[in-house]
């Protein structure tokens, strides 16, 4: 963690720097932003709250490096990338010691999610090195009308400037799936961490700082989403949204200028289950999907729509496996860790006082401390819930009671969620391929020939 020789640069006093032009430096705001503690619910870190100004020159410095980098070989930025990634893995336990703390991540997940990033940081430079290495080349002569008379080629060019903005539930892993396909493709990246999750964020970016990608070609400025969040994703500098998070993402879309975005957001996963499943694989994956790291996954089993005939016997094998979770700090590594912030478990409170009031039967007591919600299965949720139908992002899940498939289905497809790209849920999908198109465009060169050309062969 900061403090040690590695990372001692990124911190001033109490405070941690924010990263521009190949440095770490305290904002002219004089002005922090605090970090709590999920589970102390004390500040724990402080990180720098970074002025319009400053992010202009950041903005300014990542245009300058991104002329650059473009012209820099591809074998060079997937070297480099495999560089960072190494250097990231080697600093793992700092670096998930900084989740723990922040987003109160179980120690053993925290570890995972930073391996994780490293293996996908250098995943990524390979994808890249494939689907940039390559382009097409078409002749003329497939269209009505033509000869041969005409050779086009095509091949990816990058964007520009990518803004980088992830969640705060993967800070580290979420933000090199934009940062890595940014870079291998030839594009600068401005990232904006979440505030839960800033310091981790930071030390990540120290690591590709120590691999040494040229100045101003990274750089990550810190702050409250809310204060300068439209200030970069209206900024007329940037490029390239590529987000991750709730319901803001729907916001910037609106307000963005004409560029590409790549928006995931929100969802209410659904799992059917029907007369001739597994009830033992079904119970295990439910509890697995439905309460790892306390639900706070976009990839969450957010509800359980159950065939009425097996209802009874499933919801008492997840109850078993459920009276199994432990509870408790993250740093015993327990099942269940307190939830990001107090408004989150305020706003999880909410939907559980709604299904209360409507009559969810309650398979456990509700009980909570602090921001630490204890898992509960709400069976008999009906639709006039809210819980029906919103993300909880917590150790809260509804089972619905279905009559028939068709019922089932019905049901998920009246969400205004649709994970992975469709509705409320986003644009486009992340995911290294997928991101490396997105980044890029396409740039076409058309060769006139003097005379039509059949002599190939
Ligand atoms: N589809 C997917 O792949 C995934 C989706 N998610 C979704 O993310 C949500 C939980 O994450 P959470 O972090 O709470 O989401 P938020 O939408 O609250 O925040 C996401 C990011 O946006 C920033 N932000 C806030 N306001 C603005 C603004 N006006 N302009 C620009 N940026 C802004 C936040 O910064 P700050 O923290 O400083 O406010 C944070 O970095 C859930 O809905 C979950 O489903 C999560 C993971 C994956
Ligand atoms: O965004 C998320 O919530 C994570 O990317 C989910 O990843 P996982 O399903 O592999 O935990």
């Amino acid at each position: 963690m900061a403090g040690s020789d590695t990372f001692a640069e990124i911190i001033d006093g109490d405070v941690f720097n924010y990263y521009s032009n190949g440095q770490w430096n305290k904002s002219s705001s004089g002005k922090y932003v605090p970090i709590i503690n999920p589970t102390t619910r004390k500040t724990h870190f402080k990180v720098q709250a970074c002025t319009q100004e400053e992010v202009n020159k950041v903005i300014e410095s990542a245009k300058t490096a991104q002329k650059l980098w473009a012209k820099t070989p591809l074998w060079k930025r997937a070297e480099l990338l495999h560089k960072a990634a190494a250097i990231l893995k080697e600093h793992k336990a700092p670096i998930a010691e900084c989740l723990v703390k922040e987003i109160a991540k179980p120690r053993k997940d925290a570890v995972t999610e930073v391996v994780r990033s490293g293996d996908l940081v250098s995943y990524c430079a390979e994808e890249g090195v494939r689907v940039l290495g390559e382009g097409k080349f078409l002749v003329s002569d497939s269209f009505p009308g033509n000869d041969r008379t005409k050779y086009c080629l095509t091949s990816k060019i990058p964007l520009g400037v990518v803004l980088a903005i992830p969640p705060f539930n993967y800070p580290v892993n979420l933000a090199v799936s934009k940062i890595a396909p940014a870079l291998i493709s030839g594009n600068s990246i401005v990232l904006k961490p979440p505030t839960q999750g800033a310091v981790a964020a930071l030390h990540m970016v120290h690591c590709f700082h120590l691999a040494g990608f040229p100045k101003g070609l990274i750089s990550c400025v810190t702050g409250k989403g809310s204060e300068i969040g439209d200030f970069l994703t209206m900024h007329p500098g940037v490029n390239c949204i590529s987000f991750t998070g709730g319901d803001t993402g729907i916001a910037i879309s609106k307000k963005s200028a004409m560029i590409p975005l790549q928006m995931e957001l929100g969802g209410k996963d659904a799992c059917i289950v029907l007369e001739d499943a597994d009830l033992d694989l079904v119970a295990a994956n439910i509890v697995k999907g439905g309460f790892s790291y306390s639900g706070q996954r976009c990839t969450a089993v957010k509800v359980a729509l159950v065939m009425e005939s097996v209802a009874d016997i499933l919801v008492k094998k997840i109850n078993d496996k459920v009276a199994k979770l432990t509870v408790g700090p993250p740093e015993d590594d327990n099942d269940i860790t307190p939830v990001v912030t107090e408004s989150s478990a305020n706003y999880i409170e909410g939907l559980v006082m709604d299904a209360k009031k409507k009559g969810a039967t309650f398979c456990q007591e509700y009980r909570r401390e602090g921001n630490l919600i204890w898992p509960l299965l709400l069976d008999n949720v009906r639709p006039d819930m809210r819980i029906a139908w919103e993300e909880p992002f917590g150790p809260v899940l509804p089972v619905i009671r279905i009559n028939s498939v068709e019922e089932g289905i019905h049901h998920c497809n009246a969400s205004n969620f649709g994970l992975q790209g469709l509705k409320d849920s986003g644009i486009g999908s992340q995911g290294i391929t997928n991101s490396i198109n997105m980044m890029t465009k396409i740039k076409t060169t058309v060769i006139n020939l003097p005379t039509p050309s059949y002599s190939m062969g």
